[in-house]
């Protein structure tokens, strides 16, 4: 109760100065999980946040009071539920990043994830349409094959929703891809730049590799796809029952925000980010589909194209898109139901 009060009054404090218009308010959701504080750790290093805003429904006092002392350019608040917490947290964001839900367990998949982050990602998301509906939607939380069309819904049910806005953060299987080919290829990750499509999670997970400029062998695709595909498991075997990868999903989670950032804070032209959005790629089959996007100061600007694929990809599509269609149906009807 004390600390909450504590927090209120420092929300209060920080919502009394107006933000710089060259900076936003960036809300972190879920900010005192595996994920939340090292992603709200590399955000408080940015110059074009004015408020870093961290919600939880636990510890975020602590975790903002200790962010609170670095000093760059944003305040940082902690909210949790009591006194209002969530409307403190996201009233005049600009971007609202949700890593908030719980992570696998080895022999889980992503989809195992449901039942228990789809209500967690429908309540945030409800909030984020009461109080902050013109900001930018960043969704981390598994199953984002199905938790982006919840959180498109919910914003359409409540008169809100802008397709430009709402983001499926797939970054961590770009990273990954970049880093893996950098090793079997032994170049730097600057080069090993490799477009991934798709979702996230398990074949529906396609990586590009044919257009990345380099010539792989039959084995190193097969291998390379595998390991792009089914990364995230490395990391939930590893970690052996206590999580799911966090640290590099941190790091992604701020590339992607930082990448957003500057072109809609800075107004940088030719951003582009692969993310999962409301896409026309394949709109008779899938309504979400990740491909490059460039960014813009309204979120989305350009959808790229698949480009050009070889047939072993063309399969790595086919066999996506029919598990696509389900996950995106099953996070539709979960907030039309009733
Ligand atoms: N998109 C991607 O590439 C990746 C996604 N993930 C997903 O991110 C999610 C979070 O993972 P971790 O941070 O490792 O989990 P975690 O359990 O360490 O942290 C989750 C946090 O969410 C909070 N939370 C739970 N319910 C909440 C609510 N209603 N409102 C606000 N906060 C709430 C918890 O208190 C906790 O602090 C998982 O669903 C995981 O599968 C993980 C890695 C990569
Ligand atoms: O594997 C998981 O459950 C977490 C995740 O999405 C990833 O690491 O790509």
């Amino acid at each position: 109760m004390f600390a909450s009060r504590q927090i209120s009054s420092i929300a209060k404090r920080a919502f009394s100065t107006s933000a710089s218009s060259n900076a936003a308010k960036v809300a972190v959701l879920g900010a005192s999980g595996g994920i939340g504080q090292p992603l709200s750790l590399l955000l408080k290093q940015s110059k074009l946040i004015s408020h870093l805003s961290l919600y939880d429904i636990v510890n975020t006092p602590g975790v903002a009071a200790d962010l609170s002392h670095i000093n760059s350019n944003s305040k940082v608040t902690g909210h949790i539920p009591d006194n209002d917490g969530i409307k403190e947290a996201l009233v005049g964001c600009d971007i609202v990043v949700i890593p908030a839900g719980v992570p696998r367990k080895p022999g889980m998949t992503r989809d195992d994830l449901f039942n228990t982050n789809a209500s967690i990602v429908r309540d945030l998301a409800s909030a984020c349409a009461e109080y902050c509906p013109k900001a930018h939607i960043l969704v981390i939380a598994n199953p984002v094959n199905s938790t982006v069309p919840i959180v498109a819904e919910v914003f359409k049910k409540a008169g809100v929703y802008d397709a430009k806005r709402l983001f499926g953060v797939t970054t961590l299987d770009v990273v990954r891809a970049s880093r893996f080919v950098s090793e079997v290829k032994k170049v730097t990750t600057e080069e090993a730049n490799i477009t991934v499509i798709g979702g996230h999670s398990g074949v529906t997970i396609v990586p590009l590799l044919s257009q990345s400029g380099f010539k792989f062998t039959e084995d190193e695709v097969k291998a390379l796809t595998k390991r792009i595909q089914f990364g995230g498991d490395e990391v939930v075997t590893a970690k052996n029952g206590t999580g799911s990868a966090t640290l590099s999903m941190a790091f992604a989670g701020a590339r992607f925000t930082n990448s957003l950032l500057e072109a809609v804070v800075s107004g940088k032209k030719g951003i582009v980010e692969p993310t999962f959005v409301e896409s026309p790629v394949f709109e008779k089959d899938v309504q979400f589909f990740a491909t490059n996007v460039e960014l813009g100061p309204n979120g989305v600007e350009k959808i790229h194209p698949v480009g050009k694929i070889n047939q072993f990809e063309q399969g790595l599509i086919d066999a996506a898109i029919p598990e696509l269609k389900n996950n995106i149906a099953k996070g539709k009807a979960f907030v039309n139901k009733a």
